[in-house]
């Protein structure tokens, strides 16, 4: 190439450097790539050695914007040419830090910042940021190994700020084939004691949007609206990153399909320190379909009855995907709740929960009869055969149980149905605190009733539990609720006593109990009594 050709060139790229910056402050990423793709592909055509010394600069800036976009494969592919050219290129290492951390691969994270900070050790110049990033990995890889997390400051707060970060965490847990032959399901490995975590997890994407409250058409048309752009992310995140797609092709598509079911995918596969290249894909082709399949029956809604979203504003409906969750089948004597914080679940245990126990949460509210339980399952395109269901179902006294929802239906005194289980329970020999816990969880809507008036309780009190035992024998049954623990926290409350100094410990350790069912252990005990406060 002779001078003239040289700065003729020399021209051209310095034309794509202005129109690059211009594309970066108006944040046009995918232009941007674009002419990071044409810029890169003259640099190594041409050879001259010029130009191959801007190559490292121009992929770590194509690294940036594929960063981004959450095109974390492009990304940090971006950074591994870059870094081939000149392993100490600051940038992309950077990026690649920032990518890694993005992906949970907090060690790797730590270890690429690290890397920088030494290699800047010399120079001036502000480190703060990178010491932030090195810091930010280092919490999350110690969180992520041991599923600990303290809310403390972020709730006393009122919840104010975003909502902290939370490590991606796999407690004592595993998928193995479901017993009770719902396909694949999630079981503890070990003994856990309520409250415990036991997967915390990123979505793969959460759709929010606010539903408007009057209107049945516009709320519909806002629902559509919110589930398309929902399902369009998922798409897109799925033609990115061969990962999430391999993640998502795991799932169930309801079909109930056998062979489906049998796949009882490895533990690693949820190890975000996996290599991309371990996950094979027979087509590599996004099948719309099965996604579709698998997101109607696996995504999650923020509000559901298992659940409870910390930190929420107002007015806003979430739907989201999160993967190892959508192993946990339905169960009507749930064992787990979820909390959600930010686009973060967690799955924690809402009672003691046994070594080989299958984790179950519920789908749908489980604090009705049996027959109203059987018709919500069926909706969700299942028959549920949980042992509540079972014991309910098959119980000699079956009818006698009937006609007792059948009066609470019609909205007959509710001191009398709950006189009537109770004494029901005795003359039908249900001895077993399980069974009773299932059977008063079932009347639940009765018996709070009575425990919100003072009148029925005049009435009826000396021929019913208190609110305690009752709460305890609901907990042992069915696990944490966030409207047993109301009802306990109210009783405490009528007694003038829980947020008193005076209130008794033994009493405090009673709602501590209930609330570590229902937000799980999120923050320190002695704080505990502030989330009641708010939420009491
Ligand atoms: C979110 S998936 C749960 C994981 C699923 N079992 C799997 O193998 O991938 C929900 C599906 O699991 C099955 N399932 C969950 N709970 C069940 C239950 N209590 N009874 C029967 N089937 C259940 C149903 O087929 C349901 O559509």
């Amino acid at each position: 190439m002779n001078g003239g050709e040289e700065s003729q060139e020399e021209m051209m790229m310095q034309q794509l450097r202005s129109r690059a910056t211009e594309l970066l402050l108006r944040e046009e990423w995918k232009e941007y790539i674009n002419l990071y793709t044409h810029f890169i592909s003259i640099s190594t055509s041409n050879g001259g050695s010029k130009r191959h010394k801007a190559l490292p600069s121009a992929l770590s800036n194509r690294a940036e914007a594929r960063l981004r976009i959450r095109d974390h494969p492009g990304a940090l592919e971006d950074c591994r040419l870059a870094l081939d050219i000149e392993p100490g290129h600051v940038k992309a290492l950077l990026c690649q830090g920032k990518t890694l951390l993005e992906l949970h691969r907090y060690a790797q994270a730590s270890e690429t910042f690290q890397q920088v900070l030494n290699l800047q050790a010399h120079s001036l110049g502000n480190h703060e940021t990178l010491r932030e990033l090195l810091e930010r990995s280092r919490k999350l890889e110690a969180q992520s190994k041991t599923g600990v997390l303290d809310l403390s400051d972020w709730i006393m707060n009122g919840f104010r700020g975003s909502s902290p970060e939370l490590a991606e965490y796999v407690g004592p847990v595993e998928v193995r084939r479901s017993m009770a032959g719902f396909g694949r399901g999630l079981f503890a490995t070990k003994n856990i004691e309520a409250g415990t975590p036991l997967v915390i997890t990123k979505a793969v994407v959460i759709g929010r949007g606010i539903l408007p409250v009057n209107g049945r058409e516009s709320g519909e048309t806002a629902r559509l609206v919110l589930w398309k752009d929902f399902v369009d992310k998922v798409l897109d995140v799925a033609r990115k990153c061969k990962r999430t797609l391999r993640l998502i092709y795991t799932l169930s598509t309801g079909e109930n399909d056998e062979g489906e079911l049998q796949q009882v995918p490895e533990m690693s596969l949820f190890n975000p320190n996996e290599e991309e290249k371990s996950f094979t894909l027979d087509d590599k082709e996004v099948d719309v379909g099965r996604i579709l399949k698998v997101l109607d029956v696996n995504c999650l809604m923020e509000d559901a009855v298992c659940a409870k979203v910390l930190g929420k504003k107002s007015g806003y409906s979430g739907v989201g995907l999160w993967i190892l969750p959508s192993f946990v089948n339905h169960s009507c004597s749930p064992n787990a709740r979820r909390l959600h914080i930010g686009d973060r679940v967690v799955v924690h245990a809402s009672r003691d929960v046994k070594a080989g126990e299958e984790i179950v949460f519920a789908y749908f509210d489980v604090f009705v009869p049996v027959k109203k339980r059987k018709e919500m399952s069926k909706r969700w395109g299942f028959q549920c055969r949980c042992e509540r269901c079972r014991f309910e179902e098959e119980a000699w006294f079956h009818e006698e149980m009937g006609k007792m929802e059948v009066s609470m239906e019609r909205g007959f005194n509710a001191g009398e149905v709950v006189v009537g289980l109770e004494e029901g329970m005795k003359r039908w020999m249900v001895m077993k605190a399980k069974e009773r816990g299932f059977l008063r969880a079932s009347f639940f809507a009765a018996y709070a009733h009575v425990y919100e008036s003072d009148k029925l309780m005049k009435q009826w009190v000396r021929r019913i539990p208190t609110e305690l035992s009752f709460a305890e024998s609901i907990l042992g049954a069915v696990g944490g609720d966030e409207r047993v623990m109301k009802l306990v926290i109210e009783r405490l409350k009528k007694k003038g006593k829980v947020m008193g100094s005076d209130y008794g410990v033994i009493e405090k350790e009673k709602a501590l109990k209930f609330g570590k069912g229902v937000f799980g252990k999120v923050m320190k005990k002695q704080n505990m009594r502030l989330l009641f406060e708010l939420y009491g």
